[in-house]
């Protein structure tokens, strides 16, 4: 129970939530068990009738007419008062699901690119929805019946012994061991339902991956083995679920099993004891049979119960792991700090914690606010490391980088996000509306801020021919856009929101040399007074820049402007010749 512990906070918000369920338990209870007594009133008014004690005919009627109108009246308010249990204890299990679910997802945003690497996304989607799910059973479902059974079995049995303590002791004889029974047949029933999740989460993967691939499936003409592949999956889930069948087409005749026991056990008890004058009535035995089938569901669900808290238990602990988890990169700074663009890097090196691979080794350079550089080298080379560390996605192992004369560990980190705007290699587009995809990099834009940011990305004229224009929703990973037409709103998306730091990581890879040329001039009147870093293979986009460094294993190997560098023997005086002669024989 002690990870269970975290969610104390939870049941103290909603104290009165549960104290008030708490409370309309057990008045419920107490409702519903007045009937068994009453049955038995009925029995004792029969047997005198019977035995000739009363004699007036209209009297007895009169009497067995009240105590039917009671017992329909304790069970429609007790029905009633179930029903507000239910809504008291079952919602505060909602409300609790939605608080922990918003903490999680909170924990989730915090945390670093280090963690979601060492971590697989399906695992942190089951924690945020399996394992919260569990744990609301406990929340709910089981503290509910454990109230109930709770108030139940005591109010019960005060008055089964209260009337007829022997007959009450064989009665509750096979009661733990229904208990037990349940216990390991839910314990089972959920060791084999985790197996079918499992085998459910493994389609639905399967089934989402050649959905998205679908264009290399078709492409490679494997239809025929993902169907098989899929076949297979789908029949080793069918066996599981049967086994899981099986299982849980024991639990109703373990049940009914084990009341029948208990009933015979109270009418051949309950009878010995009539015959031997030990009870006075045959309304005894009715009444301790209506206790005993009342007890049999709360006395299951105590197996039941167990098998739910422990496994609310296993989950907890998963989601602790997360919670408790530092995230790497913090937020030092309250206050606000300026940020106008002035980036200098003294000898930063930089290790990747999970490959170990030394991405940057002792870089330094420094661009002034409004200027532009160009990053330029092999791929692997580290530049777009360089991107990630001034957004402080990563933070350095040695050397400094500052913005704006202070350590970017220093400024705020909202302050310092918000002052860029980064256009990564891979544009990722959301299932939205191009216009929102656009908007995501300045929530208050207006569509003529839209339209503004798509002409300068040369997007717009695309945009306007489909058929619903900025309103066109795209597919899965925008899927209904060319690369080169999603890595343009990529850079709309970045260009919006008027950043003081403009970061491109060979963004404009996928678009021809003709759009890339109108694209950087528009850039160039945009950047002006902002500080823009391109990353890039191509010399087109680097030569306007104020600045080119070119790095090599992690290295800067070469560093000055488009005509320096073009006059010394180089990286990059060979990527200029190279990709000269190859525009040269394309025009030929
Ligand atoms: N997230 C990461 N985790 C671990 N290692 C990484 C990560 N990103 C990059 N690396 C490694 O760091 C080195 C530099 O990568 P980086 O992406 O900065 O190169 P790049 O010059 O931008 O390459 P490209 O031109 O292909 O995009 C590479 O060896 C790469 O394998």
């Amino acid at each position: 129970m002690k990870e269970l512990q975290h969610l104390n906070k939870y049941f103290l918000k909603y104290k009165v939530h549960l104290l008030t369920g708490i409370f309309i338990t057990i008045v419920a209870r107490i409702f519903l068990l007045f009937t068994p007594r009453l049955v038995r009133e009925i029995f004792v008014i029969v047997e005198k009738y019977k035995a000739g004690n009363v004699t007036e005919g209209t009297t007895i009627e009169s009497e067995l007419t009240i105590i039917i109108l009671y017992i329909i009246g304790a069970a429609i308010v007790g029905g009633i008062l179930t029903f507000f249990m239910r809504q008291a204890i079952i919602n505060v299990s909602r409300y609790i699901e939605y608080d922990l679910k918003n903490e999680i997802y909170n924990q989730y945003q915090k945390l670093s690119l280090n963690f979601y690497k060492k971590n697989r996304t399906g695992d942190l989607m089951n924690r945020i929805s399996e394992d919260v799910g569990r744990v609301r059973m406990y929340v709910g479902p089981a503290i509910m019946y454990s109230i109930n059974t709770i108030t139940l079995f005591v109010i019960a049995l005060i008055y089964m012994f209260n009337t007829a303590p022997k007959l009450a002791l064989y009665t509750i004889v096979p009661l733990p061991v229904l208990s037990i029974v349940i216990y390991k047949l839910s314990k089972e029933i959920h060791h084999r339902s985790t197996i079918v999740q499992e085998y459910l989460s493994k389609l639905s993967t399967y089934t989402q991956e050649s959905f998205s691939g679908i264009s290399i499936i078709k492409a490679y003409g494997i239809e025929q083995l993902t169907s098989t592949n899929f076949n297979e999956l789908a029949a080793t889930s069918k066996q599981k679920q049967i086994s899981l069948a099986k299982v849980q087409a024991w639990f109703f005749p373990m049940m009914i099993l084990l009341i029948g026991i208990s009933n015979l056990l109270v009418i051949y008890i309950g009878g010995m004891q009539y015959i031997n004058g030990e009870i006075e009535s045959l309304g005894t035995i009715a009444e301790f049979i209506i206790y005993v089938n009342m007890l049999t569901w709360p006395v299951a669900t105590v197996g039941w119960v167990t098998s739910i808290v422990q496994q609310a238990e296993a989950s907890q602990k998963r989601i602790n792991e997360f919670l408790k988890i530092e995230p790497e990169i913090k937020n030092n700074v309250k206050a606000h700090t300026e940020i106008t663009g002035d980036i200098t890097f003294n000898n930063v090196s930089f290790t990747y914690d999970d490959t170990n691979i030394q991405a940057l080794n002792n870089i330094s350079f420094n661009i002034k606010a409004g200027e532009t550089l160009a990053v330029i080298g092999k791929t692997g080379s580290g530049k777009s490391t360089i991107l990630d560390l001034i957004g402080r996605l990563y933070d350095i192992d040695t050397g400094s980088i500052i913005i704006n004369n202070i350590e970017i560990n220093k400024h705020n980190l909202s302050d310092l996000r918000n002052a860029i705007g980064y256009v990564p290699q891979d544009a990722f587009l959301f299932s939205d509306s191009i216009k929102n995809n656009i908007k995501f990099g300045k929530e208050d834009a207006t569509d003529d801020d839209v339209f503004e940011a798509a002409k300068n990305a040369q997007v717009h004229k695309n945009i306007i021919k489909f058929n619903n224009g900025y309103n066109t929703v795209l597919g899965e990973r925008g899927i209904t856009l060319s690369g080169g037409q999603k890595q343009r709103v990529s850079i709309a998306r970045a260009i919006i929101k008027s950043p003081k730091i403009l970061l491109f990581d060979d963004c404009l890879s996928a678009v021809d040399t003709e759009t890339e040329e109108k694209i950087l001039k528009n850039l160039n009147k945009l950047s002006k007074g902002k500080t823009t870093i391109i990353v890039s293979h191509r010399i087109s986009s680097a030569k306007n820049a104020d600045n080119i460094i070119v790095l090599d294993n992690g290295e800067i190997v070469q560093k000055g402007t488009h005509e320096s560098l073009i006059n010394v023997d180089g990286y990059y005086k060979h990527l200029y010749l190279k990709q000269l002669s190859e525009t040269v024989s394309n025009q030929i």
